[in-house]
């Protein structure tokens, strides 16, 4: 039974399907402080949580058993990253679900700014009928700067074309397509800021967007120009905003967002041409089921060893990439196992060939596999899919990846070739159309070997009796052998022995068997 940890108030609508899950326990305990939270982490197997939660390096240094941290919404601020993706635990969010709230809110946040709606509703009730203090501008001919045209950008964009408005955006991975498609002009972050009336940013908070607009965008704008924040405090710098106020430079701004949430004796809130929003972007029904069902699922994958989505501390597999590369996760995973039990000495260098059908696809996520596979060998469960690539980093292991034309007759061939202090060992395997992988060469002898349960590779001199002596001592001995393969390169030479017996061998036999006359070695090996 897993047990999900539910730390801030989800849409009990959106977390359905894990409440429904048999295979799920699922508590909510919202509120809780740092220490409450690292005192009950290590029973968990997941955390869901939207912004409150801080998931700190000591939450996840707590959370032992942590396989995955669902964020039902976009921003992961509120996540230790570094602390997760070195821990192993995939962090996943919800990228899409709030996408249409946030726009519509950023859009509600620039008409109340265009037409002072905060202040006006206020001073009515306090009693006052005042028509003269609250003339607004229109939008219609105006022109809107988008900084940032990802999700929440472009629907931003959409409705400013709806109002006649002129958009303009900077988004240095927009390309002149996607400006075309969407009716955008495409510009720098200077024509952005300097041709705009009304100026939106949503872009992520990134050390390439921290202040992103300072004193000297502010200098460089229209009199009179309007901001709209509705993406993270600290994309604009707020100091900077509050002159450009006071100055006049900037006739308002609209904030959902602050550099410290809640803010405390921030002077913007103070002026009355700001209007500001607790954070609400993202606070409707429809979002908030919207992100909870999405963490959900993925969350229940991600537990239950599915493939998942919105992975964000792993790189993203496109769909037809992972459909050309998931029958190989299995052969690859058990090739790196292979070769690390093989192997001896201190690792060094992982090289992992790809040839024929896999010669052009992005095989990045297989090598990760391969990875996991070896160091999953040497460091058990703290080795995953998530890690392996920061672990071998961290342990000076050289990783490469290279695609070659030769497949030695094999419609696709991976070849796992590992370095270590002492030796360099190689594996090659295959997937045979329908009968699953093979492994086919081990350090240049063929083979053909189905990769699975327990294994022992003998190396020893190609003399008469010696495959005989094998045999007979693991018999004597009360093991079965299920198969076996043989491969030589000379008569007479270096030879192996390959076999698949039915249960474990024990120390003792390993070390008699190691003791026969013409063995040079003998290795178990599990898979
Ligand atoms: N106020 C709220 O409640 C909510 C706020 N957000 C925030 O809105 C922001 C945008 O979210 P999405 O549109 O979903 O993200 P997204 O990833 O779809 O779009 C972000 C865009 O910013 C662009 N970008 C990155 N660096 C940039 C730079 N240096 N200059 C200009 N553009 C840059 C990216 O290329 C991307 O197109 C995020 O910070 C998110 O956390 C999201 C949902 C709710
Ligand atoms: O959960 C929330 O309301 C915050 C939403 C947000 O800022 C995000 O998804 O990035």
């Amino acid at each position: 039974m897993f047990k999900v940890l539910v730390s801030d108030p989800l849409s009990e609508f959106g977390i359905q399907k894990l409440l429904d899950a048999k295979d799920v326990q699922v508590d909510r305990k919202t509120g809780l402080s740092e220490a409450e939270l690292i005192d009950i982490i290590g029973e968990y197997d997941a955390l869901l949580v939207r912004s409150q939660t801080k998931v700190t390096p000591a939450v996840i240094e707590a959370g032992t058993k942590l396989k995955a941290i669902g964020r039902a919404g976009v921003g992961v601020d509120n996540i230790d990253l570094t602390a997760a993706t070195n821990a192993g635990i995939v962090v996943i969010n919800a990228p899409d679900g709030n996408t249409i709230s946030t726009a519509e809110h950023s859009f509600a946040m620039i008409m109340a700014l265009a037409r002072r709606i905060p202040p006006a509703y206020k001073k009515l009730i306090e009693g006052e009928w005042d028509r003269k203090s609250f003339t607004g501008v229109e939008l219609n001919n105006k022109t809107l700067g988008i900084i940032g045209l990802g999700r929440i950008g472009a629907e931003v964009a959409k409705r400013a074309k709806a109002f006649n408005m002129t958009v303009i955006a900077y988004d240095p991975f927009l390309t002149q397509e996607r400006a075309d498609k969407l009716g955008v002009k495409f510009g720098t972050l200077d024509d952005v800021v300097t041709q705009a009336d009304f100026i939106t940013v949503h872009t992520p908070l990134t050390k390439d967007t921290k202040y992103i607009i300072n004193t000297k965008e502010f200098e460089k704008m229209k009199d009179g120009v309007r901001i709209v924040n509705c993406a993270r405090g600290g994309i604009i710098n707020e100091k900077a905003l509050y002159e450009a106020i006071v100055s006049g430079k900037v006739a308002g701004a609209a904030l959902d967002v602050f550099e410290q949430e809640p803010p405390v004796d921030n002077p913007l809130l103070k002026l009355p041409q700001v209007i500001v929003t607790p954070h609400l972007g993202a606070s409707t029904v429809e979002a908030q089921e919207n992100v909870a069902i999405d963490v959900s699922e993925e969350i229940l994958h991600i537990l239950r060893d599915e493939p998942f989505k919105n992975a964000v501390n792993l790189p993203s597999i496109p769909a037809n990439v992972m459909e050309k590369v998931k029958p190989y996760f299995e052969l690859n995973e058990k090739l790196g196992s292979f070769i690390a039990q093989i192997a001896v000495g201190g690792l060094k260098e992982v090289v992992v060939t790809y040839s024929g059908d896999l010669n052009d696809i992005d095989t990045a996520a297989l090598t990760r596999t391969t990875l996991k596979g070896i160091l999953a060998y040497h460091l058990g469960a703290a080795a995953n899919y998530v890690n392996a690539p920061i672990l071998a980093k961290n342990r000076d292991i050289h990783v490469t990846e290279q695609k070659s034309t030769y497949g030695g007759g094999f419609n696709n061939l991976v070849t796992v070739t590992l370095k270590t202090s002492q030796e360099e060992r190689t594996v090659a395997g295959t997937l045979l159309n329908g009968y699953g992988p093979r492994i086919v060469k081990i350090d240049g002898y063929s083979i053909d070997l189905v990769p699975q349960g327990n294994l022992l590779l003998v190396h020893h001199n190609d003399r008469p009796g010696a495959i005989g002596r094998v045999g007979t001592l693991l018999g004597n001995n009360d093991v079965n052998i299920a198969t076996m393969q043989v491969g030589r390169r000379d008569v007479g030479g270096q030879a192996i022995m390959l076999l698949s017996v039915d249960k474990e061998v024990s120390p003792d036999v390993l070390d008699t068997l190691g003791e026969l006359n013409e063995i040079k070695s003998v290795t178990q090996i599990e898979l």
